[in-house]
């Protein structure tokens, strides 16, 4: 039996990954979540699991939730995400909140030895050296959610380090991959919300759909498999059937497929290194699929991926820039403050003003962060 400690419970990973445990009840339990807003899906979730812990964001349904059920413990804000992530009885905490505000619960749940399910990209995009380093020094395991990571991972298993040439994920081009760069200009947040293969949140399904998704996945990629970027490559493939692949030095490619499903690598990493039945999973029928798609990626289509590519490259300080000024500028597009071609514009202006500091500690990470999002914040206004 595993204890299970889920921050945000419910978002679209965080939704599955109650599925999985709910299909499971021999081998997991949830025993601490947090939530945002969304305090009507909380209530069905308490009633349902009766978690011992829940976390809220505003302090106001926190009281609400104290008087209503009494018999759990509720605390909010950014404590209460640390509470929850560090629950003494929690052995595996799934980050699935959306952006770094996952940063400081995940450092946390790491000190306290927890092992991480970590779905959560920008945790490791923005401080990807802190986190790797806590994890290292506290012995833990950081099992990737991620389809992608999650891929590379089960194509890494009983391997050498040493035989790896390069790892390519696959990006499935988003909601506009059949579009031309002049046809994305007048392109709404509706379309943009329309993904043609994976069901998630508004957050990821925007970064999906500019490509900084991919780039945000390269950065995580170079993090948990601890590879210089020159060796992570992307590769078109509309279907998201092929979900990842490693390519060793004998020119053999190792990839994991499946039907796009998100609780398949969710219950992989809770169930890690043993594999379970999924409950109504989707036969993967290659014989119906018939045909798979492949093609080079075109930087200049997708310039959010040429950005990634840079700040990483660039190190320091300049994935925190990337990581917040792209969840600033997806913010304000979801709130039709932006056009979508603005989104990479705002990013690319944030990342050529900024001297990026190199081996920052994490006071120094917070402070850019909270800087950029300032600055961006004011060039979308002057913009608007
Ligand atoms: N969805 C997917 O298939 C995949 C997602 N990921 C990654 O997983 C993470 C979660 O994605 P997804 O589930 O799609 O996101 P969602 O937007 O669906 O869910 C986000 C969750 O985080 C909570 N939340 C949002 N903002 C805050 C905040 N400031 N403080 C505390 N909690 C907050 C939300 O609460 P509430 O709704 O109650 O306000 C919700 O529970 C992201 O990092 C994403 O990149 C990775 C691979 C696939
Ligand atoms: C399901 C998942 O892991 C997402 O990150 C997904 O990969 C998005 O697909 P694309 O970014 O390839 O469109
Ligand atoms: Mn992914």
């Amino acid at each position: 039996m595993k204890h299970i400690s889920l921050l945000g419970a419910t978002g679209s990973i965080g939704i599955q990954t109650l599925d999985v445990i709910r299909n499971n009840p021999e081998d997991f339990r949830l025993v601490s979540m947090s939530v945002g807003y969304n305090i009507v899906e909380a209530k069905k979730i308490i009633h349902e699991f009766s978690p011992k812990l829940v976390s809220v964001l505003k302090k106001e349904d926190c009281e609400a939730l104290k008087v209503e059920f009494s018999n759990i413990s509720v605390v909010y804000g950014m404590e209460g995400l640390i509470e929850v992530a560090t629950h003494p009885q929690a052995d595996v905490v799934v980050t699935a909140v959306v952006g770094s505000v996952g940063l400081m619960p995940t450092l946390e749940a790491i000190r306290a030895r927890k092992t991480i399910a970590l779905a959560n990209k920008e945790t490791l995009v923005t401080a990807g050296h802190i986190v790797m380093k806590e994890a290292e020094k506290y012995g833990v395991s950081i099992l990737p959610v991620d389809s992608e990571h999650s891929a590379i991972f089960q194509s890494l298993q009983g391997e050498k380090r040493e035989s790896i040439e390069r790892l390519i994920l696959t990006a499935s081009g988003g909601s506009f991959r059949d579009k031309t760069r002049s046809e994305l200009s007048g392109v709404t947040v509706e379309d943009a919300l329309n993904h043609p293969n994976w069901s998630m949140g508004a957050k990821i399904t925007i970064d999906s759909a500019t490509m900084m998704n991919k780039g945000l996945e390269v950065i995580e990629a170079h993090w948990l498999f601890d590879l210089p970027y020159e060796r992570i490559d992307v590769l078109l493939h509309k279907e998201s059937i092929i979900h990842s692949m490693v390519e060793y030095k004998d020119t053999s490619v190792i990839a994991q497929l499946g039907t796009p499903d998100m609780r398949v690598p969710i219950q992989y990493a809770l169930t890690y290194p043993n594999r379970i039945p999924l409950a109504g999973s989707k036969q993967l029928k290659l014989w119906e699929i018939a045909t798979l798609h492949f093609s080079q990626m075109d930087f200049e289509r997708f310039r959010c991926l040429d950005l990634a590519y840079h700040a990483g490259k660039v190190g320091g300080t300049m994935p925190t820039v990337l990581n917040a000024a792209n969840e600033e500028a997806v913010g304000a597009f979801l709130a039709n403050k932006l056009s979508f071609l603005q989104i990479e514009d705002i990013i690319e202006e944030a990342l050529s003003s900024h001297d990026a500091i190199q081996h920052p500690s994490l006071p120094t990470i917070q402070e850019v962060d909270s800087f950029t999002r300032d600055h961006v914040k004011s060039l979308i206004t002057k913009r608007g």
